[in-house]
């Protein structure tokens, strides 16, 4: 929440880096702060002169208690007034579908992890995901439990629509709006207040473009996209605009997309990532797998040493595979000798 002696102590700049919405009040207001950067708002409003205000029929005295007001009202808005930030997830040990409890006690995901959820069809990887989406609190057909922080979570996050604690990452998108990329992601990037909204649309552009095999810009249609590039701009503004801290993965397809640039792209935006999948390469990017059976939480294995040098055996065999699909599209025949190049 904003105070009186918070608000009172900071300079114009400071407020609005800290809270960029507040320009919009400014500007809503008709108050020029161009070159007020460096004052403080008791500064900012000692500089008019009583005939100015009267022309304006302003009273600097409200100025204060109103923007007060309008910046909890757009904190409350935004979903930001209670957040403290997600270090880590935990999940607490439930149930397998014949009832047995899972015996692994408890496992605590932090920022930054890429976890693996793997086992066959059917055994319960999408339920676990779903925990986690949930925020479930025994009240599910598992009995898992799920600690933001370490603590119970606010119930807020569960129906929170702009600050929700998970975003999913589903494997089919298909966009049917009739939009281009460029308005599509400057539409999300107002609802979500940014500031500097140009630099933030052109920064997810070049994400996407470069998880995607194929470039597409600002101007495409959306519903033009490719399966891969439609995948990839999800991800890259999911990762750059999305205030969401766990993302929840239903298996990213391998076609038309570099998924190690992908989950490196949402990492390093510090963000826990679960992602549920059948495939070698992704389980072993991951620094834990959970494994699933029957339902239940059979195993947590850690990407051991000897794995990782397997997965870099397997990152030159996708990597072959990348360059023969690229070959085949772009009309060339195949040499005899790929897999030595
Ligand atoms: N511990 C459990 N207790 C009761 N039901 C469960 C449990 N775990 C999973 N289920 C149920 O089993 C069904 C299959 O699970 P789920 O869809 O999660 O499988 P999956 O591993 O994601 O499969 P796929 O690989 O095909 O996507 C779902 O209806 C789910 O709710």
């Amino acid at each position: 929440m904003v105070t009186r002696e918070i608000l009172m102590q900071m300079k114009i700049d400071e407020i609005l880096s800290k809270y960029p919405f507040v320009l919009t009040y400014f500007e809503n207001n008709k108050l020029d702060i161009s070159g007020s950067g460096k004052k403080t708002l008791m500064e900012y409003k000692k500089q008019f002169e009583d005939y100015e205000l009267e022309e304006w029929a302003m009273d600097l005295s409200k100025l204060d208690e109103e923007l007060i007001l309008y910046m909890n009202q757009m904190l409350e808005f935004l979903g930001e007034e209670k957040e403290q930030g997600v270090d880590s997830l935990t999940i607490l040990a439930g149930q397998d579908k014949s009832g047995n409890e899972e015996t692994f006690g408890e496992l605590k995901i932090e920022k930054s992890d890429i976890i693996a959820i793997v086992g066959p069809t059917g055994s319960g990887k999408s339920r676990l995901l779903a925990d986690i989406e949930w925020t479930a609190q025994r009240d599910t057909p598992t009995k898992r439990g799920i600690l933001i922080n370490g603590e119970v979570p606010d119930k807020k996050w569960r129906f929170s629509s702009s600050n929700k604690l998970v975003a999913q990452l589903s494997q089919n998108m298909n966009f049917v709006i009739d939009l281009t990329v460029g308005e599509f992601i400057e539409l999300h990037a107002k609802s979500r207040m940014v500031e500097r909204e140009a630099e933030v649309v052109a920064r997810i552009v070049e994400a996407a473009n470069y998880l995607a095999g194929e470039k597409f810009n600002l101007e495409t249609p959306v519903t033009s996209l490719s399966g891969g590039q439609s995948r990839a701009l999800m991800i890259a503004d999911t990762a750059i605009l999305s205030t969401s801290p766990i993302v929840l993965i239903d298996e990213i397809e391998n076609a038309g997309i570099d998924r190690k640039k992908a989950l490196k792209l949402l990492v390093g935006e510090e963000k826990i990532v679960l992602i549920a999948t059948h495939d070698p390469t992704l389980a072993l990017m991951a620094k834990k797998r959970i494994v699933i059976k029957n339902g239940g939480i059979s195993k947590i294995i850690e990407t051991s040493e000897n794995e990782k040098d397997v997965l870099s055996e397997l990152e030159k065999m996708d990597s072959i595979i990348q360059n023969l699909r690229a070959d085949l599209r772009g009309g060339n025949t195949v040499k005899g000798d790929f897999y030595n190049a």
